[in-house]
């Protein structure tokens, strides 16, 4: 009998895979029709594209399946210099394998389906059944900077995660590469680029390349042991407007941590810790009013805890993607290997006055 999840595994990787053949174009484009959010954020026509895609293969193969996915077609429907590189981009899309790309299925057909397809990721979520979360691309200021950027799929059963996907088109296939200073800036998808990192609850975590064509075979990743640390370091935002990095600072020095802080865009923190390039992820709140987005987590969540981590927010209580759309009931992300995660919660709730 083949192993559980494995059809949704599968499926979730090679929507990943195509996606990111799309978001990679875009990446090397100079004009990434970017336009601002309500919000202030930007989304690019890559965000639109790569969402279209997932929710396409999605879909196709799981029909009776809750989406909830950061993008939708509002924009679009009033703004057709917009809408139409899009749908190229989407039309033109495809994997290299054809049989791969005949086993994902799932096109779009014209404009309006387009449309269509991306308002289908407007599902409340919530703590029944099963919800996908897509986030087509996490991290797009680090995107638009030539950073680190991810796309993130995740399937829930009952507001538990039980299957992650990253792709990550910016980071080293080699999970021994250690994390170069330069990993969140001035990025690359060239040869030797582009992972994609998967988790199945229960079951691990690999890694394997991203690829265009069909998916290779995946490698069992497992976090680092941090046995000192002094020769540990934090893993956080670029953007300071995301997670506090003084309050960061200061929890670092309390541990002991001498090195600087590896600062990257993106869930692409949480792949580098899994596969042990990194140590622990740090995210500290900056408002007391942002609520984190389950797209922005669920993937990496899983991945990490398969690998031998823990995540848990700044309470020390698991991250809970039951409750909605968004982590309504937790506070920033403390994520790290299991047998160090105590001695950090600690500190972080001493430096935040949690405690
Ligand atoms: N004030 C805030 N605090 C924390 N996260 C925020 C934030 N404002 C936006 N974000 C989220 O931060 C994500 C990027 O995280 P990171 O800084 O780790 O790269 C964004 O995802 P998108 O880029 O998908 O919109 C966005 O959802
Ligand atoms: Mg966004
Ligand atoms: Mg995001
Ligand atoms: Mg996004």
């Amino acid at each position: 009998m083949a192993s559980p999840y494995a059809r949704e595994l599968e499926i979730a990787q090679l929507a990943v895979q195509r996606a990111a053949i799309l978001t990679k174009r875009v990446f090397h484009e100079k004009a990434k029709g970017t336009v601002s959010k309500d919000d202030a954020s930007p989304v690019t026509i890559g965000d639109f594209g790569a969402q279209a895609l997932i929710i396409a293969a999605l879909r196709a193969n799981f029909p009776g399946d809750a989406i909830v996915a950061e993008e939708e077609a509002a924009q679009l429907r009033s703004d057709d210099k917009l809408r139409e590189p899009i749908w190229g981009l989407v039309r033109d899309t495809k994997l290299e394998d054809d049989a791969a790309e005949r086993l994902l299925g799932g096109g779009v057909k014209d404009v309006d389906d387009l449309l269509e397809v991306l308002d289908l990721g407007r599902s409340p979520g919530g703590r029944k059944g099963r919800v996908w979360t897509i986030d087509p691309i996490d991290g797009t200021k680090g995107f638009l900077r030539g950073g680190q950027y991810a796309l993130a799929l995740a399937l829930l059963e009952d507001g538990d995660v039980k299957v992650g996907v990253l792709g990550c088109p910016n980071l080293p296939v080699d999970d021994e590469a250690p994390l170069a200073a330069d990993i969140g800036a001035n990025q690359t998808d060239a040869e030797g680029r582009g992972v994609i990192f998967s988790a199945v609850v229960g079951q691990g975590a690999t890694s394997r390349p991203l690829g265009t064509g069909g998916l290779a075979q995946g490698k069992r990743i497992k976090m680092k042991e941090v046995t000192d640390m002094a020769s540990a370091s934090f893993c956080e935002s670029v953007e300071s407007c995301h997670s506090n990095q003084s309050e960061a600072a200061q929890i670092a020095q309390r541990l002991g941590i001498t090195k600087p802080s590896v600062r990257m865009d993106s869930q692409a923190k949480y792949g580098s810790i899994a596969r042990g390039a990194g140590d622990i992820y740090l995210r500290l709140p900056t408002s007391k009013t942002y609520q984190e987005k389950i797209w922005d987590h669920a993937a990496g969540d899983l991945i990490v805890r398969e690998a031998g981590g823990q995540v848990t927010d700044t309470k020390g209580q698991r991250l809970d993607f039951g409750v909605g759309r968004t982590l309504a009931t937790n506070s920033g992300v403390i994520a790290a290997p299991a047998a160090v995660h105590g001695r950090v919660l600690e500190v972080v709730q001493e430096v935040l006055g949690l405690k």
